[in-house]
């Protein structure tokens, strides 16, 4: 296991973050929630910035604030802000990576620069967003890391600039042994680019499942009145009242397409499956 949080608890005043989580090898995971979910904080644990209050966060097998140099190197991580000055030019992050990091891979990460027209020697400020989530990616890319910790990496891109970052994770993903967690609130930004997917709402999560799995088997039922009377109740959710009737969040489509041939089952998003898990009645 990569990346392990067990029965982890971190409050700040009134908002408290609960998570169990793991990251296995040669996966993408993705972390999806509104402003304030607790996304960041969820990456700040995971790289030992700050210590829960209660319950374990290990990296690697050892626990994250613990965690050595050499090891630290094996974690590369973007963060809405980058930690370097906008003053400086990307020619001049070059040696300070080179001398953190004795693995950066300085012919590669020009020649990428060079790809996506990343000026070497232009001010970080003068970038545009897209320019600057591009470095940002670069850099976690560039030093061999076998873990990747990226909060929304994509954040305020244009869907050219997100899908280039996203064939560049793909890439780093050939290399079996690495994995990734990336985050957004966006759902559709994640759902056909993870394996695996955590819903955080309100530092809670609401759900953890296969991509595949959410997409393939979860859906809604449209029923009325008379229909839910007749419905095998056993894998449906969550409700909500609709003008028709109710719709039924299942986790089980295929079992009520096969047994209740009548009955209306549509396939929601992800973004829809979550909004009924977090905002519809439990049955
Ligand atoms: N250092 C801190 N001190 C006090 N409160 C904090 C601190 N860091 C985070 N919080 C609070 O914890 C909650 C979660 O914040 P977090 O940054 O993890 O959310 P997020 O999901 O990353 O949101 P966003 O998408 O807006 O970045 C928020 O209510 C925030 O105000």
């Amino acid at each position: 296991m990569l990346v392990q949080l067990d029965h982890v608890r971190k409050t700040y005043g009134s908002f408290t973050l609960e998570l169990n989580m793991q990251i296995p090898e040669n996966q993408i995971i993705g972390l999806i929630g509104a402003n304030g979910a607790g996304k960041s904080t969820t990456f700040k644990l995971m790289l030992g910035l700050i210590r829960p209050d209660q319950g374990s966060v290990e990296i690697f097998g050892r626990n994250a604030a613990d965690l050595g140099a050499e090891e630290k190197q094996e974690i590369g991580a973007v963060f809405s802000d980058s930690g370097f000055s906008e003053y400086l030019k990307v020619q001049q992050l070059i040696p300070v990576m080179s001398r953190f990091y004795p693995d950066f891979q300085e012919k590669e990460f020009r020649e990428r620069c060079e790809r996506f027209q990343i000026p070497l020697n232009k001010q970080i400020k003068e970038f545009s967003t897209g320019m600057k989530a591009k470095l940002n990616v670069f850099l976690a890319l560039s030093h061999g890391s076998r873990l990747l910790l990226l909060d929304e990496p994509t954040a305020g891109l244009d869907v050219v600039a997100r899908e280039e970052i996203l064939d560049l994770l793909r890439e780093y993903m050939e290399i079996p042994g690495r994995s990734i967690v990336i985050s957004s609130h966006i759902s559709g930004d994640l759902e056909h680019f993870c394996d695996d997917l955590y819903m955080i709402y309100e530092g809670k999560i609401v759900l953890h499942e296969e991509t595949d799995r959410i997409l393939e088997e979860y859906g809604f039922l449209k029923v009325s009145d008379q229909e839910y009377e007749a419905l095998d109740k056993e894998y449906l959710l969550r409700v909500r009242k609709e003008p028709f009737g109710y719709s039924y969040l299942t986790d089980q489509k295929n079992y009520y397409l096969e047994n209740h041939p009548g009955i209306v089952v549509e396939k929601g998003s992800v973004d829809e499956v979550i909004s009924m898990l977090v905002k519809g009645e439990r049955l």
